[in-house]
């Protein structure tokens, strides 16, 4: 049974699905040094923000095949690392959308409403309601930094109750903005008009800080600033120093810049419109058997050897379409095995053509699936779906994709061309009824051929002898043949065979075999 670590709190219910095929722990006190120590028993983690999973931490988990991340953010894994390592990481982007954008406009309100500083007094003995006269947010302009899934929902809200919205997000399309009834506008002119601002964008190293002494300058006075993004968006002393002085009225956080929050961070000491949540965005009852669900499901899958529906470091494919795909993606792996031995070795330039009915197909696992493939003879179990095209790139193999939908001759059919070493060598295949694969055609040649563990191609002239002579030869060295097939274009023009053997060549039979008269050349290959 694989063993899945469970470091950091999640329901119960996702417990419950891995526990289906695998052996699970749960250990949410690790200390960085205890789970690198423990890493490296593990297929799988499963984590939310509490959990870092550094370079050094990812590496020490030789076996791990996936990391599960029960949530949206992913900033406390290093992805490129994992990716390299052929790990998939996983996510929950939509199971706790609503708790965020809830969590964001209950802060928004008791930011305009003292609500966590009215009960505390209150608690307290008094009776003060002076000090509490809060605003409405009716009418007033509401600027949302990130207008993706979170931001949208808070947009939506907002609109309701009666507020103007504005939204900065560079990536989102006008129409988008449209639909949702929000007025897209620049940075700068979102600062300058909100009178709340809150954040909803993932922290990379173009928004860290986005928010600074500089920009919260041009804010309007007494502007109200909410953030349950991520910590480090914002920069903490900036953000307090305004509070001080006043020119922001209002600030609630739910993250930090590192979290836990320390014991003595300034940010514990301001007032009554500082209001601070321990990263409780994402919890509610539903957002976590949602996220768990989501997350425990794809840990499971992948365990199984399944596609994950939701990976942030490789194309996610809906069960459904991995089912249509899944053939042609064995047949896409086969082929560039093929074509990569045929060019040998070196490749510098890989196309992948998509023929017939698969032409309009998801192309990206299929090209994935052939650099998977190609790659194999040299990298073996170290290359996956997840590092295949990284591994591609750093070795300066150029991809490219064509397709083709009127190719008729098999109902769908995939067309790889390689240069390497060996020149320019392609290689078709086809499926012959919903899953055996075929080989259909060598450099142009058309031939049908089952793929087997060990093949002998030779190019050759079509002429009297030649077949015979090879037959033979082999005999001479006892290689036992299984079944032969022969290609060509004209008679007694340029042909190819494919000879399926039973075992592997003898080490100088090729050379011998490619001195044969009219043998141009002769090929092993091993799949
Ligand atoms: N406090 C909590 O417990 C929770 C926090 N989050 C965080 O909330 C954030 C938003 O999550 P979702 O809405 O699900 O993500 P999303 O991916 O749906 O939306 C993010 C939006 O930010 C935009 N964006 C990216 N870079 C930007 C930039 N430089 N400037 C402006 N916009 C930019 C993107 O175009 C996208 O529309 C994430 O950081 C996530 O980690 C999510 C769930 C719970
Ligand atoms: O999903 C996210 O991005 C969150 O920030 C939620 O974090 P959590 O799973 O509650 O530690």
């Amino acid at each position: 049974m694989p063993k899945v670590l469970v470091s950091d709190p999640i329901d119960q219910v996702g417990i419950d699905i891995l526990s289906q095929v695998a052996t699970v722990d749960v250990k949410t006190t690790l200390s960085p040094e205890e789970l690198i120590q423990i890493l490296p028993e593990y297929d799988a983690i499963m984590i939310r923000s509490g959990t870092k999973l550094t370079k050094e931490a990812i590496e020490a988990g030789k076996n791990l095949k996936i990391i599960g991340r029960a949530g949206v953010g992913v900033d406390n894994v290093d992805v490129p690392t994992a990716t390299r390592m052929g790990i998939v990481v996983v996510n929950s982007p939509e199971g706790n959308t609503i708790a965020a954008a809830e969590h964001t406009l209950a802060m928004m309100m008791s930011l305009s409403r003292f609500i966590p500083a009215a009960n505390q007094s209150l608690k307290g003995g008094k009776w003060d309601r002076k000090s509490f006269t809060g605003v409405e947010v009716y009418k007033k302009n509401l600027g949302i930094l990130g207008l993706g899934k979170i931001g949208s929902h808070v947009a939506s809200v907002a609109k309701s109750l009666g507020m103007r919205v504005l939204a900065y997000d560079p990536f989102l399309t006008a129409e988008r903005a449209e639909k949702l009834g929000v007025n897209l506008v620049d940075l700068e002119i979102l600062l300058r008009e909100a009178d709340y601002i809150t954040l909803h964008l993932p922290k990379t190293k173009d928004t860290a800080h986005l928010i600074n002494a500089e920009r919260i300058a041009i804010m309007k006075d007494g502007v109200r600033i909410i953030n349950c993004a991520r910590g480090g968006i914002i920069d903490e002393v900036a953000i307090a120093d305004a509070i001080k002085s006043g020119k922001i009225a209002g600030i609630a956080l739910d993250v930090f810049e590192n979290e836990p929050l320390e014991a003595d961070s300034g940010l514990r000491e301001l007032g009554d419109n500082v209001i601070l949540t321990p990263h409780l965005g994402a919890s509610t009852e539903e957002a976590q058997t949602n996220v768990a669900v989501d997350v425990a499901e794809q840990i499971r899958d992948v365990l199984l050897g399944l596609p994950a529906r939701s990976a942030v470091n490789i194309p996610g494919l809906r069960p459904d379409v991995w089912q249509k795909l899944k053939p042609y993606l064995q047949l896409a792996e086969m082929l560039g095995n093929l074509v990569g031995q045929l060019a040998g070795g070196r490749v510098d330039t890989l196309n992948v053509k998509l023929q017939g009915e698969i032409a309009n197909s998801e192309s990206q696992p299929i090209v994935v699936a052939a650099l998977k493939g190609l790659l194999s003879p040299a990298l073996r179990e170290r290359v996956n779906f997840v590092n295949a095209s990284i591994e591609a790139k750093e070795r300066g193999i150029h991809v490219t994709e064509t397709r083709d939908p009127s190719v008729e001759d098999y109902s769908g059919s995939i067309h790889l061309t390689a240069h390497g070493n060996q020149g320019q060598q392609s290689v078709t295949g086809a499926l012959l009824g919903k899953s055996e694969i075929r080989i259909t055609s060598i450099n142009e040649f058309p031939i049908n051929v089952a793929p087997t563990h060990y093949m002998l191609l030779t190019l050759h002239r079509d002429m009297p002898g030649i077949i015979g002579r090879i037959g033979s030869l082999l005999g001479n060295f006892n290689v036992n043949i299984a079944s032969m097939q022969v290609g060509r274009r004209m008679v007694r023009g340029e042909a190819v065979m494919v000879l399926n053997i039973d075992d592997p060549l003898p080490s100088g039979l090729l050379d011998e075999i490619v001195h044969i008269q009219g043998v141009t050349d002769a090929f092993v290959v091993k799949l």
